[in-house]
Order: structure tokens, then sequence, then C-alpha cells
């Protein structure tokens, strides 16, 4: 039996690798930083999908779809921000021999694609709000070691872009997405997360206001940005000359928000639940809820094979009728025992096995993915029970995977205290005085500290140094005095800091 046969705890990354692999989410491809992801993938994103864009809908966003080329003359009409992007930035120089006479990029982002098309439409304060969502897959051809997820070179997410009258209506807006993806993350994928502005040095530079949500790893002790919403200001306004004539008959630039969710919530899923035996799937959002195992002994009649084969797809109809995503899984060239262990490692939250005394009894053992708890139920209480029980698993994972990374949510008031909790794995709050250059001395003072000496490779995906998360909404008190935990001046906030992704 091809098992995981890696702990988590040992190590994490050949651990995901395994799980990824095993579970038939992910297949390696030719060209680096990109990923297959196979049907039992691409279901959850769908599941994110589905809620999410119904929900974005309910804001009274729209979806539209604009095109993947951006020319190189307007893309680099944001040049003051996206100087820090260029590297990552893929262009198309040539059709077939012949070189294109202006080289077009792939998008790595849509602002430049859509706001030449926003100041064609926004004229009157009639036309706002303008709101909308495109659900596509972006390019950034990133340096750092790929990983799959989290950080691949193609990837697909959501992009949402607003155009409002006035700055309040567009801070309500980034807040209402924000919140969207905190229940993302918390009602679907079972996985905490923590609201909060990035610092000025963390922010996306071509905007006013970076909020996020970030997820907190119990195996690697790291990090990871789960999701962004951005108040844009009048920046964009400005710079691409969008201006409408306001109620007063005035000229007016539009106050305007980006946000987007990717497929990297799929690896934080993934990470967060899963175990030594592969995939822990939240019900929510796993392809398959229930996979019914029939137990055929070779010694059985055929009469009795046929009672059990029918027997078994009768459960299977029942929790079909009920809503609820059941596979029969009939082969008769796999033994039983392999099939627990492929369901296992795909992840899938219930089991039902069905064998010759299950058929006397009317009865069906039930086993849970998340805890292994094994119970026996009478057929006809095997609907209500698997809804109950789906809905408990979610609940649990969530409680589970909040009290894992609470018991490592710790507050640090002195700068001696600081790597040492890095070193523990810990993501870690501070009083801090808000000043880039001190954002810049922990980031260095950390990462030389925690490699005393040695040398970390650019390219590694996950640097030593602690960075900013952000500046929690959920504020800690903070009696005026107190020290920020490195500067020694006067605390200003409570930061969040850790090692990410
Ligand atoms: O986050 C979001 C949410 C979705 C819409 N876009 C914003 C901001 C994207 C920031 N960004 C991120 N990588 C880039 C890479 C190359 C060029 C430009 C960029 C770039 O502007």
């Amino acid at each position: 039996l091809l098992g995981i046969d890696v702990s988590k705890k040992d190590n994490f990354a050949l651990w995901y690798t395994r799980v990824i692999t095993y579970s038939e989410m992910i297949d390696y491809y030719d060209i680096s930083g990109c990923y297959i992801l196979r049907p039992w993938a691409y279901s959850i994103w769908e599941s994110i999908q589905r809620w999410l864009d119904a929900e974005i809908k309910e804001l009274g966003v729209e979806n539209s779809y604009f095109p993947l080329f951006v020319p190189k003359s307007v893309l680099e009409r944001e040049k003051d921000h996206i100087e820090g992007f260029a590297p990552e930035v893929a262009w198309v120089t040539k059709s077939g021999d012949s070189d294109l006479a202006e080289p077009i990029a792939i998008r790595p982002t849509s602002e430049t694609i859509m706001y030449p098309l926003f100041k064609k439409w926004i004229r009157s304060h009639r036309d706002l709000p303008l709101s909308l969502n495109q659900w596509s897959n972006v390019v950034r051809w990133e340096f750092k070691d790929p990983t799959p997820f989290l950080r691949s070179r193609e990837f697909l997410w959501q992009e949402g872009h607003t155009a409002h009258a006035t700055f309040e209506e567009s801070q309500k807006m980034v807040m209402d997405v924000l919140n969207l993806y905190k229940k993302v993350y918390e009602e679907l994928l079972a996985v905490p997360v923590i609201q909060g502005r990035k610092t000025e040095m963390e922010r996306f530079p071509g905007g006013d206001i970076t909020t996020t949500v970030e997820a907190y790893i119990h195996g690697s002790g790291r990090s990871v940005q789960g999701a962004t919403s951005h108040n844009l200001g009048q920046n964009f306004g400005k710079m691409f000359e969008i201006q409408y004539e306001d109620k007063a008959g005035g000229h007016a630039v539009p106050w305007q928000t980006s946000w987007g969710l990717t497929t990297r919530s799929i690896g934080v899923m993934i990470m967060a639940h899963g175990d030594d035996k592969g995939l822990v799937l939240p019900p929510r959002v796993a392809p398959k809820q229930v996979v019914v195992i029939p137990i055929v002994k070779a010694s059985l009649s055929a009469e009795n094979k046929a009672a059990l084969q029918s027997y078994a797809e009768r459960i299977t109809t029942d929790l079909k009728a009920a809503k609820i995503r059941v596979h029969l899984d009939h082969r008769d060239n796999y033994t039983p025992g392999w099939k627990y262990n492929h369901w296992e490692q795909k992840g899938v939250p219930l089991r039902l096995e069905v064998g010759p005394m299950d058929l006397d009894k009317g009865t069906a053992r039930m086993v849970r993915r998340d805890s292994g708890l094994k119970v026996d139920l009478a057929a006809e209480a095997v609907v209500h029970t698997v809804l109950h029980v789906l809905e408990e698993i979610q609940a649990n994972l969530f409680a589970k995977c909040k009290a894992e990374r609470d018991k490592k949510l710790v507050k640090v008031w002195e700068w001696r205290d600081f790597v040492p909790a890095l070193e523990e794995k810990c993501v870690i709050l501070t009083p801090f005085v808000n000043e880039t250059e001190w954002e810049e001395e922990v980031k260095r003072r950390s990462r030389e500290e925690a490699l005393a000496g040695e040398s970390e490779d650019a390219r590694t995906a996950t640097s030593a140094a602690a960075k900013t998360l952000c500046i929690p909404f959920d504020q800690p008190d903070l009696p005026p005095g107190t020290k920020c935990f490195v500067s020694g001046k006067e605390a200003t906030c409570w930061v969040l800091w850790g090692r990410s992704y």
C-alpha cells in the first residue's frame, strides 16, 4: 500500500508534496511553478467559487471578463508602483517568427486593463457605483521557490474592482468583501483568520489602505496572507483620468477598491487540516462527503453478493436523495483495506462500511476521517446521522485549528523574547512604534539572529525573517506609555508578526 510514509511534523514540505499527489489533487508539469489542478482540487475551487460568487453578487457586483493581454505602454502607466513587481511580468514578444511591434504583457492583475474602460464608462454620478468582478487566471513569474497552491506562476482567482462616489462607500465595500473572505476561510475551509490592515511597508503601493485576512499554518509555524481587499482611494482615478460630473455639476474623481482571493486558499486548507494519513477535507467543500464501501468476501454466494451490492446501492441512493455528495466504491479489483487507505488519503470526511453482517442486521459502520471514531448505525438512521455528523466534523476541524493557532499566538513586550518565540513557531503580537525603519530593523535582526551566520538563498520560498502580517482590527489594550518592543519608543499599536510564505 502506498502510504504517505512521512510525518507532517518531521518533514512538512515532503509531507505536503505527498498529500497533494496521493490525494490526486495536483500533478506536475514541464514548466516550473505550473501545476495541474486535477478534479479533486478543481471541485474544491468550484465550491469556493460558487459560494463567494453568490455573495459578491449580493453586494451588487457583476461578473465580466477582460482581455488576458495588456500593452507595455498601458501597463507602465502605473510605473511608480509596478517597478517593484516588474520582474514578475511575463511578456509576449513574438507571434510565429515575427516580432510584435510592441511587447504585450500577460495580466498579473487587471487594474491597467480595466481602468481605461472605467474612464470611458464613468461620466456621471449616475454611473456609480460601478462594481465588476472577474474570475480568471493570472501570471506572475515568481522568482522564489514555487509551492503548489501557495505560490505558482499561474493561479486562479477572482479580482473585484469597484468605483464609488464617496470614500465612505468605498471603505464599506472594502470591509464587506474582507468579511466575505473571512467567511470563506472560517465557514467553508474551517481555517481561522485574523483580519487587519497591512503596514505602510507591506501594503499595495498603488492603493491607500490594504486590508487582509491572515492564516496560521500549525505544521510549519508559518503565516500566510489569505486574501486582500484594498481601498485604492483616488490614485487610479487620477492616474487614468477617470472623471465624472457629480450631483452639483462639478467634476469629481471616484473612490475605488480592488480585492482578490486565489487558489492559494486551497493550499492553506490542506496544510491546516491534513494529517499523516493524508488530506482531511472540511465537509462543506469536500468533493465527496461520504464513500460507501461494500465488504464483499470471496466466500459469499452469488446471491448474497448481489444482495449486498443492492443494499449498498440503497444506502447510497438514500444519501444522494438528501443532497449528500456520496460515492459508492464497488470496484472488485481492490480490497476494502486498499479502499479505506485510498479514500483516507483523499480526505473524505465519512466512510460507510457495509458487510454481510450489516446486510443481515440492517446496519452500516460509519467511520469519521477526522477522529477515526467508528459507529454502527441502523440503515434507517444513516441519512440523518450523516447530515448531523458532517456538521460536527466541520465544527471540529475549525475548533482544532483555532486551538492550535491560539496556543501559538503569543504577546511579546521585549526584543529578547521575540526570536525565541519565532523559533517556537509562534505568531507574535507586540506593542510597536509602527515606523517602516523599525519594521526593516526587525526583519533584518530576526533573520540575522535566527540564521546566526548561516546563509539563506534568496530563492527560498520561506525566509527566517519575521515580517509584519497585519495591524489587527481587534487591538488588545495598549496602556499609555507602553514601549515599542524593539525601538523602546512610545508604542502606537499592537502588530502581528510571523514567519510567512
Ligand atoms: O491584490 C489585489 C487584489 C486583486 C486586484 N489587484 C490587487 C493589487 C495587485 C498588486 N500587484 C501584485 N502583483 C503584481 C505583479 C506584476 C505587476 C503588477 C502587480 C500588482 O499590481
